[in-house]
Protein backbone atom coordinates (compact mmCIF):
# COMPACT_ATOMS: atom_id res chain seq x y z
CA UNK A 1 0.00 0.00 0.00
CA UNK A 2 1.44 3.29 -0.95
CA UNK A 3 1.48 5.83 1.86
CA UNK A 4 -0.64 9.29 1.39
CA UNK A 5 1.86 12.27 0.41
CA UNK A 6 1.80 14.52 4.03
CA UNK A 7 0.12 17.68 3.57
CA UNK A 8 1.99 19.97 2.78
CA UNK A 9 1.23 22.98 4.35
CA UNK A 10 2.04 26.80 2.43
CA UNK A 11 4.51 28.38 4.31
CA UNK A 12 3.40 31.20 5.73
CA UNK A 13 4.12 34.62 3.58
CA UNK A 14 5.57 37.57 4.83
CA UNK A 15 5.89 40.61 2.86
CA UNK A 16 8.51 42.07 5.45
CA UNK A 17 10.78 40.09 8.03
CA UNK A 18 13.90 42.21 9.57
CA UNK A 19 16.55 40.03 11.57
CA UNK A 20 19.31 40.92 13.73
CA UNK A 21 19.27 45.27 12.57
CA UNK A 22 21.29 47.37 13.99
CA UNK A 23 21.83 50.97 12.94
CA UNK A 24 24.35 53.09 14.44
CA UNK A 25 25.47 56.89 14.06
CA UNK A 26 28.76 57.09 15.53
CA UNK A 27 28.67 56.12 19.42
CA UNK A 28 25.17 56.06 19.02
CA UNK A 29 22.84 52.79 18.81
CA UNK A 30 19.90 53.20 17.41
CA UNK A 31 18.84 49.73 16.95
CA UNK A 32 20.41 46.47 18.35
CA UNK A 33 19.45 43.06 17.24
CA UNK A 34 16.20 44.19 16.22
CA UNK A 35 13.86 41.28 14.81
CA UNK A 36 10.23 41.85 13.23
CA UNK A 37 8.31 39.92 11.32
CA UNK A 38 4.93 41.37 9.32
CA UNK A 39 2.35 38.72 8.04
CA UNK A 40 0.59 39.38 4.60
CA UNK A 41 -2.65 41.62 4.57
CA UNK A 42 -2.03 42.33 8.20
CA UNK A 43 -2.57 46.13 9.55
CA UNK A 44 0.76 46.56 11.78
CA UNK A 45 0.80 49.38 13.85
CA UNK A 46 5.11 50.34 15.29
CA UNK A 47 5.15 52.20 18.17
CA UNK A 48 8.12 53.66 20.94
CA UNK A 49 9.07 56.58 22.79
CA UNK A 50 10.57 59.42 21.12
CA UNK A 51 13.92 58.76 19.71
CA UNK A 52 13.24 55.11 19.82
CA UNK A 53 14.27 54.95 16.32
CA UNK A 54 10.81 54.65 14.32
CA UNK A 55 12.13 57.01 11.41
CA UNK A 56 15.32 55.24 11.49
CA UNK A 57 13.57 52.03 10.85
CA UNK A 58 11.34 52.75 8.18
CA UNK A 59 14.31 54.69 6.25
CA UNK A 60 16.10 51.65 6.92
CA UNK A 61 13.05 49.37 4.91
CA UNK A 62 12.28 52.04 2.30
CA UNK A 63 16.46 51.62 1.61
CA UNK A 64 16.72 55.57 2.43
CA UNK A 65 19.11 54.42 5.01
CA UNK A 66 21.77 51.19 5.19
CA UNK A 67 22.29 49.25 7.94
CA UNK A 68 25.03 48.93 10.00
CA UNK A 69 24.25 45.10 10.40
CA UNK A 70 21.53 42.57 9.95
CA UNK A 71 18.96 42.01 6.94
CA UNK A 72 15.47 43.41 5.72
CA UNK A 73 13.88 40.51 3.72
CA UNK A 74 11.09 42.78 1.52
CA UNK A 75 9.09 40.03 -0.50
CA UNK A 76 11.45 37.35 0.10
CA UNK A 77 14.78 39.71 -0.61
CA UNK A 78 17.38 41.35 1.42
CA UNK A 79 17.19 44.79 0.20
CA UNK A 80 20.83 45.45 2.23
CA UNK A 81 22.14 43.16 -0.84
CA UNK A 82 20.34 44.22 -3.71
CA UNK A 83 21.92 46.29 -6.43
CA UNK A 84 20.90 50.03 -7.25
CA UNK A 85 18.37 48.87 -9.75
CA UNK A 86 17.15 45.51 -8.09
CA UNK A 87 16.05 47.99 -5.11
CA UNK A 88 14.10 50.25 -7.42
CA UNK A 89 12.18 47.47 -8.25
CA UNK A 90 11.60 45.94 -5.25
CA UNK A 91 10.48 49.70 -3.91
CA UNK A 92 7.59 49.79 -7.27
CA UNK A 93 6.35 47.21 -4.80
CA UNK A 94 5.29 49.35 -1.67
CA UNK A 95 3.61 52.57 -1.74
CA UNK A 96 4.46 54.71 1.39
CA UNK A 97 2.55 57.71 2.79
CA UNK A 98 5.02 60.27 4.25
CA UNK A 99 3.12 62.03 7.42
CA UNK A 100 3.83 65.34 5.35
CA UNK A 101 2.02 64.09 2.50
CA UNK A 102 5.03 64.96 0.93
CA UNK A 103 2.99 66.26 -2.45
CA UNK A 104 4.75 68.62 -4.86
CA UNK A 105 3.19 71.96 -4.64
CA UNK A 106 3.15 72.94 -8.61
CA UNK A 107 1.60 69.55 -9.67
CA UNK A 108 -2.36 69.25 -9.41
CA UNK A 109 -3.43 66.49 -7.24
CA UNK A 110 -3.87 64.31 -10.57
CA UNK A 111 -0.21 64.83 -11.54
CA UNK A 112 0.54 64.14 -7.74
CA UNK A 113 -1.16 60.70 -7.88
CA UNK A 114 0.50 60.32 -11.22
CA UNK A 115 4.23 60.58 -10.11
CA UNK A 116 4.76 57.03 -9.65
CA UNK A 117 4.01 55.88 -13.01
CA UNK A 118 5.75 58.58 -14.78
CA UNK A 119 8.69 56.58 -12.87
CA UNK A 120 7.78 52.74 -13.15
CA UNK A 121 4.85 51.85 -15.82
CA UNK A 122 4.61 53.27 -19.57
CA UNK A 123 1.31 54.80 -20.41
CA UNK A 124 -0.10 56.98 -22.46
CA UNK A 125 -1.15 60.72 -21.05
CA UNK A 126 -5.04 59.56 -21.01
CA UNK A 127 -4.40 56.01 -19.59
CA UNK A 128 -2.48 57.77 -16.83
CA UNK A 129 -5.00 59.87 -16.27
CA UNK A 130 -8.03 56.80 -15.86
CA UNK A 131 -5.71 55.09 -13.13
CA UNK A 132 -4.89 58.12 -11.28
CA UNK A 133 -8.64 59.01 -11.25
CA UNK A 134 -9.08 55.01 -9.99
CA UNK A 135 -6.96 55.72 -7.26
CA UNK A 136 -8.31 58.84 -6.42
CA UNK A 137 -11.74 57.17 -5.96
CA UNK A 138 -9.87 54.24 -4.34
CA UNK A 139 -9.42 56.87 -1.97
CA UNK A 140 -12.38 58.39 -1.07
CA UNK A 141 -11.36 61.55 -3.26
CA UNK A 142 -13.90 63.31 -5.33
CA UNK A 143 -12.76 63.69 -9.04
CA UNK A 144 -13.47 66.88 -9.05
CA UNK A 145 -10.20 67.85 -7.07
CA UNK A 146 -8.57 66.13 -9.49
CA UNK A 147 -7.34 69.43 -11.44
CA UNK A 148 -6.81 71.65 -8.21
CA UNK A 149 -3.42 72.16 -6.36
CA UNK A 150 -1.87 70.98 -2.70
CA UNK A 151 -2.99 74.30 -1.73
CA UNK A 152 -6.23 74.10 -2.09
CA UNK A 153 -7.12 71.44 -0.13
CA UNK A 154 -8.09 70.09 3.47
CA UNK A 155 -5.52 68.27 5.77
CA UNK A 156 -7.61 65.11 5.44
CA UNK A 157 -7.53 65.21 1.26
CA UNK A 158 -3.75 66.10 1.29
CA UNK A 159 -3.39 62.72 3.30
CA UNK A 160 -6.03 61.13 0.34
CA UNK A 161 -3.81 62.56 -2.35
CA UNK A 162 -0.72 61.15 -0.97
CA UNK A 163 -2.97 57.83 -0.21
CA UNK A 164 -3.75 57.59 -3.87
CA UNK A 165 -0.47 58.48 -5.18
CA UNK A 166 0.58 55.66 -2.63
CA UNK A 167 -1.85 52.87 -3.93
CA UNK A 168 -0.81 53.97 -7.68
CA UNK A 169 1.05 50.84 -8.60
CA UNK A 170 -1.37 48.56 -6.57
CA UNK A 171 1.58 48.07 -3.80
CA UNK A 172 1.45 44.83 -1.97
CA UNK A 173 2.96 46.23 1.36
CA UNK A 174 1.95 50.21 2.02
CA UNK A 175 3.75 51.79 5.06
CA UNK A 176 1.66 54.70 6.61
CA UNK A 177 4.16 57.19 8.93
CA UNK A 178 1.17 59.17 11.49
CA UNK A 179 -1.20 58.92 9.16
CA UNK A 180 -3.25 60.44 10.99
CA UNK A 181 -1.77 63.62 12.34
CA UNK A 182 -2.93 66.92 11.64
CA UNK A 183 -6.34 65.25 11.26
CA UNK A 184 -9.68 66.18 13.36
CA UNK A 185 -10.91 63.11 15.65
CA UNK A 186 -13.61 62.65 12.82
CA UNK A 187 -10.96 62.88 10.10
CA UNK A 188 -8.88 60.49 11.67
CA UNK A 189 -11.84 58.00 12.29
CA UNK A 190 -12.66 57.89 8.73
CA UNK A 191 -9.05 57.55 7.17
CA UNK A 192 -8.63 54.78 9.98
CA UNK A 193 -11.39 52.78 8.78
CA UNK A 194 -10.67 53.74 5.30
CA UNK A 195 -6.92 51.91 5.80
CA UNK A 196 -8.64 48.94 7.03
CA UNK A 197 -11.09 48.53 4.45
CA UNK A 198 -7.92 48.38 1.64
CA UNK A 199 -6.03 46.26 3.90
CA UNK A 200 -9.45 43.99 3.88
CA UNK A 201 -10.73 44.47 -0.33
CA UNK A 202 -7.32 44.16 -1.28
CA UNK A 203 -5.55 41.68 1.13
CA UNK A 204 -2.82 44.41 1.33
CA UNK A 205 -0.01 44.28 4.17
CA UNK A 206 0.03 47.69 5.71
CA UNK A 207 2.74 49.16 8.30
CA UNK A 208 2.17 52.13 10.40
CA UNK A 209 4.00 54.41 12.51
CA UNK A 210 1.46 56.00 14.97
CA UNK A 211 1.06 57.64 18.45
CA UNK A 212 -2.55 57.78 18.08
CA UNK A 213 -3.96 55.39 20.25
CA UNK A 214 -7.21 55.46 18.59
CA UNK A 215 -5.74 54.28 15.42
CA UNK A 216 -4.04 51.35 16.73
CA UNK A 217 -7.65 50.09 18.74
CA UNK A 218 -9.26 50.33 15.75
CA UNK A 219 -7.52 49.17 13.10
CA UNK A 220 -4.21 47.20 13.83
CA UNK A 221 -3.86 43.64 13.94
CA UNK A 222 -0.84 43.66 15.92
CA UNK A 223 1.48 46.73 17.72
CA UNK A 224 5.11 46.32 17.56
CA UNK A 225 6.86 48.26 20.15
CA UNK A 226 10.25 49.96 20.24
CA UNK A 227 12.35 49.93 23.12
CA UNK A 228 15.70 49.29 24.41
CA UNK A 229 17.01 49.50 21.08
CA UNK A 230 14.75 46.51 19.63
CA UNK A 231 11.14 45.18 19.10
CA UNK A 232 10.74 44.59 22.71
CA UNK A 233 6.63 43.17 22.05
CA UNK A 234 4.69 42.53 19.25
CA UNK A 235 0.98 41.24 19.84
CA UNK A 236 -2.81 42.72 19.45
CA UNK A 237 -3.43 45.60 21.32
CA UNK A 238 -5.75 43.99 23.82
CA UNK A 239 -3.00 41.67 24.75
CA UNK A 240 -0.35 44.48 24.98
CA UNK A 241 -2.68 45.85 27.76
CA UNK A 242 -1.43 43.01 29.86
CA UNK A 243 2.04 43.81 29.45
CA UNK A 244 4.74 44.21 32.45
CA UNK A 245 7.15 46.28 30.54
CA UNK A 246 7.20 49.67 32.09
CA UNK A 247 6.89 51.58 28.69
CA UNK A 248 4.25 49.72 27.33
CA UNK A 249 2.14 49.21 30.68
CA UNK A 250 2.24 52.84 31.21
CA UNK A 251 1.48 53.69 26.89
CA UNK A 252 -1.52 50.95 27.24
CA UNK A 253 -3.00 51.84 30.86
CA UNK A 254 -2.10 55.35 31.59
CA UNK A 255 -5.05 58.24 31.26
CA UNK A 256 -4.62 58.39 27.28
CA UNK A 257 -4.48 54.22 26.74
CA UNK A 258 -7.67 53.88 28.49
CA UNK A 259 -9.75 56.43 27.00
CA UNK A 260 -8.58 54.85 23.82
CA UNK A 261 -10.07 51.51 25.52
CA UNK A 262 -12.96 52.69 26.89
CA UNK A 263 -13.96 54.05 23.12
CA UNK A 264 -15.02 50.40 22.76
CA UNK A 265 -12.77 49.91 19.70
CA UNK A 266 -10.49 47.20 21.55
CA UNK A 267 -11.51 45.07 18.37
CA UNK A 268 -9.93 45.22 15.11
CA UNK A 269 -11.70 42.37 13.50
N1 LIG B 1 21.00 60.99 9.99
C1 LIG B 1 21.22 60.86 11.31
N2 LIG B 1 22.45 61.09 11.82
C2 LIG B 1 22.70 60.95 13.14
N3 LIG B 1 21.77 60.54 14.04
C3 LIG B 1 20.53 60.30 13.59
C4 LIG B 1 20.20 60.44 12.20
N4 LIG B 1 18.88 60.11 12.05
C5 LIG B 1 18.44 59.80 13.27
N5 LIG B 1 19.40 59.90 14.21
C6 LIG B 1 19.28 59.60 15.63
O1 LIG B 1 18.58 58.37 15.74
C7 LIG B 1 17.76 58.36 16.89
C8 LIG B 1 16.36 57.94 16.53
O2 LIG B 1 15.75 58.96 15.75
P1 LIG B 1 14.31 58.80 15.08
O3 LIG B 1 14.01 60.09 14.40
O4 LIG B 1 14.26 57.57 14.27
O5 LIG B 1 13.38 58.59 16.35
P2 LIG B 1 11.78 58.51 16.39
O6 LIG B 1 11.44 57.30 17.20
O7 LIG B 1 11.23 58.58 15.00
O8 LIG B 1 11.44 59.83 17.22
P3 LIG B 1 10.13 60.77 17.21
O9 LIG B 1 8.98 59.95 17.72
O10 LIG B 1 10.50 61.85 18.16
O11 LIG B 1 9.94 61.27 15.79
C9 LIG B 1 17.86 59.75 17.51
O12 LIG B 1 18.80 59.68 18.57
C10 LIG B 1 18.40 60.60 16.37
O13 LIG B 1 19.17 61.66 16.86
Amino acid sequence: MTEAPAPVSAPPTHPLVIEGLRNQFGANIVHDNLDLTVDRGKVMGVVGGSGTGKTVLLNSILGLQKPSKGAIHLFGKDITKLSEKQLRLTQSRFGVLFQSGALFSALSVIENVCVPLTEYAKLKPAQMREVGLMKMALAGLPLDAADKRPSELSGGMIKRTALARALVLDPELLFLDEPTAGLDPIGAAAFDALIRELSDSLNLTVFMITHDLDSLYAICDEVAVLADKRVVAQAPPKVLEQSDHPWIHEYFNGPRGRSSQSRGTGDAS
